[in-house]
């Protein structure tokens, strides 16, 4: 198993994924005060709490993509500490398939890196991926893998609680999804604005990137609140909860040094081609060497 570590605005999300499956999900709070040892008593509990007698929760690597620079380094080190090894840490770069067609590709946010990596991979090229947390993202890879850049949106339920802040009328409102445009009272209105909002903030962006690109994109939703959107968006979209871990899989198998087993000594890469690209577009098969190593390590 490897351990995916996502550190977001609001929550860092740990990944426990085997296979290129996702077997758990469990989230900390962000606080970028926290120290090495703090986040390390608070994975304690939740593998302690998660282990099986019989099966101990072994990580055989790590993988870490941060948009909170405070806490990458702590983070790295809680890595470091489950592993025994130095985590791949995302950034443009290790492999990720793509090249960067942006004016400064170090200050892309490594979530969306993940996020079109693993689209670029996945799904028919040209691919939009929106990714609904905190802020709200937009990436697009074009069909020569060349990642050409997105948008950036306050996140919908950041909106929706600065509404709440910032005007003395309006409340605090549970999330939900809106039955019509049209709301008939203030949560209404607002549940409108935030949550349709966003579907077709997707819907009219999607279609600007579309004319842009010159051609149709698939379009792949992902994020905590995408569940609320996603149902009212009328692009053709996959919706794949799990695109940000499932990328952090595909960057720790491109990028991760494996211990050769076949010969004594020396190193070599994962699988890719030469130019950095995963060799398929859908999941390849593991070759028997891994699949021995999965079951070394559990
Ligand atoms: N039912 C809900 N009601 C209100 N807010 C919610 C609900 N579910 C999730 N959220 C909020 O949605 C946001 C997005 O969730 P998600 O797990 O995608 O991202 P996150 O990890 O919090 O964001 P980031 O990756 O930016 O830290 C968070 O701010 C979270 O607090
Ligand atoms: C936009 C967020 C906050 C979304 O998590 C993150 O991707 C980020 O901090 N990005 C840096 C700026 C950029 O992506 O251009
Ligand atoms: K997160």
């Amino acid at each position: 198993m490897i351990l995916a570590i996502d550190i977001g605005n609001t929550t860092v999300a740990l990944g426990g994924i085997r296979d290129g499956r996702v077997c758990f999900v469990a989230r900390m709070d962000t606080v970028r005060t926290r120290t090495a040892a703090e986040y390390r008593a608070e994975m304690d509990k939740i593998f302690a709490h998660r282990r099986h007698p019989e099966r101990p929760m072994r990580f055989e690597g790590a993988v870490l993509t941060s948009v909170v620079p405070q806490i990458t380094g702590a983070l790295a080190e809680c890595a470091r500490h489950y592993t025994g090894k130095k985590p791949v840490i995302v950034s443009p770069d290790i492999r990720t398939g793509l090249t960067m067609g942006v004016d400064e590709p170090g200050s892309v946010g490594k979530d969306r890196l993940v996020d079109a990596a693993y689209a670029a991979a996945n799904f028919p090229l040209p691919v939009v991926t929106v990714d609904l947390g905190t802020a709200t993202t937009f990436n697009v890879v074009d069909e020569d893998r060349v990642f050409r850049g997105g948008v950036i949106c306050p996140g919908l339920s950041t909106g929706l609680r600065a509404l709440g802040e910032r005007c003395a009328q309006l409340p605090q409102v549970h999330l939900g999804s809106p039955k019509s445009a049209i709301g008939t009272n203030t949560e209404k209105c607002m549940l409108s604005g935030s949550v349709m909002g966003t579907a077709v903030l997707i819907d009219g962006m999607v279609q600007r990137i579309e004319e842009e690109l010159g051609r149709p994109a698939t379009l792949v939703v992902t994020g905590g609140l995408a569940k609320y959107v996603t149902p009212l968006c009328r692009h053709p979209l996959t919706y794949d909860p799990e695109l940000l871990m499932k990328g952090l899989a595909l960057l720790y198998q491109l990028n991760a040094q494996q211990p050769q087993h076949h010969s004594a000594g020396g190193r070599h890469y994962g699988p890719q081609n030469q130019h950095g690209r995963a060799r398929q577009r859908y999941p390849r098969k593991r070759t028997r060497c891994e699949r021995a190593d999965e079951a070394r390590t559990g």
